[in-house]
């Protein structure tokens, strides 16, 4: 596989700057995930590295070499979108052969018939082989989409949030299954979601998006426990991050404008009265929705807690964030 670099890359439609300046290394071997709201420039990134799209300016290199002008076949990166994109009249098999009997390739039919049966495995689609495309379900349609893309052996591999129109039992499944086999191919992989939970669990590193600029480049753990910004900290995290004028607890840096709460930055017990609003009982987890001084936060508590609606809890914060007026971090 390869490692890919983004240099300074623009692009922009009309107005809009879908991408900005954008910079970014993505090391041979990593799993990349690219988090921002809808708008912020994940796609249009992909699709530039894939290709299909020509940025305004900035340089693409895959394994040291100037890609940029070079066309989708010749960078021989491998694309997963959203929605599946089969040939229907195929069977599974003749859909997971399609990228290997490119003119380019040229691939042994022995080989492919390996190729097939061991991705076919990895993906649990082997006794579809046989099936038409049309014959199979969202989920499967879906494993064969990616199998499309896993038989080959591309610099990298761009997946453009494959597991969003699965359900849920299907996408944990499959987050774990994407994980074990790109870490047993030692494939780098740069893949866009919405999906926080994706995020922290495949990824190596996150790189997260700000109208098409990249604000912060760095593993989950980092853009979790030191984000740069309030609207980086607000992309990572179920409870979402609370967020508080800084001055409701006493300790905030003097050019403080906002404290950051995550749900396990509240302890509980002393400190300033808040009152239950609701409790949650999740199973694993037990949430409580408070309000603290007609602010509303969200915190954890014991899964088996007695609290109700109504009764009075003191909290205060351990190991806050705090951030200034612009949004920045500075502790
Ligand atoms: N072909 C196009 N023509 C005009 N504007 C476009 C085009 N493609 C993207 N844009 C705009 O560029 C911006 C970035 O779009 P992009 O699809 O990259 O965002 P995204 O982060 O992938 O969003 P989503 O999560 O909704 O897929 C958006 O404002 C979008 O409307």
């Amino acid at each position: 596989m390869a490692e890919v670099v983004l240099q300074d890359i623009s692009k922009a439609y009309g107005t809009t700057r879908a991408n900005d300046h954008v910079t970014m290394t993505v090391p041979d071997g990593a799993f990349v995930v690219l988090l921002g709201p809808t708008g912020a420039g994940k796609t249009t990134c992909l699709r530039m590295i894939a290709g299909l799209e020509q940025p305004d300016s900035g340089d693409i290199r895959i394994n040291g070499r100037t890609v940029t002008n070079d066309t989708p076949a010749q960078r021989n990166v491998a694309m997963v979108f959203q929605q599946y994109s089969l040939y229907p009249h195929m069977t599974v098999r003749e859909n997971l052969a399609f990228p290997l009997r490119s003119p380019i390739l040229r691939t042994p039919e022995e080989q492919i018939k390996r190729k097939i049966g061991e991705v076919a495995e990895v993906l649990r689609i082997s006794h579809k082989l046989d099936n038409k495309a049309t014959q199979l379900s969202g989920g499967e349609m879906q494993r064969v989409s990616i199998g499309r893309a896993l038989v080959r052996d591309p610099n990298i591999y761009l997946m453009d949030e494959p597991l969003s129109s699965l359900d849920a039992k299907l996408r944990a499944d499959l987050r774990v299954e994407l994980k074990r086999v790109q870490e047993k191919l030692g494939a780098t992989l740069l893949y866009v979601t919405h999906d926080q939970i994706e995020a922290m669990t495949m990824a190596t590193h996150v790189g997260v998006l700000d109208h098409g600029r990249l604000v912060q480049f760095g593993s989950p753990r980092e853009i979790y426990e030191r984000p740069v910004s309030l609207y980086v900290a607000s992309r990572l995290g179920l409870p979402r991050i609370n967020m508080l004028p800084a001055d409701i607890f006493a300790g905030a840096p003097s050019r403080a404008r906002t404290i950051g709460l995550r749900p396990e930055h509240i302890a509980q017990g002393s400190g300033k009265e808040s009152k239950v609003v609701r409790v949650e009982h999740l199973g694993d987890q037990t949430r409580l929705h408070l309000d603290l001084e007609g602010h509303d936060i969200v915190t954890l508590t014991d899964v088996h807690t007695g609290l109700r609606p109504g009764d009075t809890v003191a909290v205060e914060p351990r190991a806050p964030l705090y951030f200034d007026g612009d949004g920045a971090r500075i502790a």
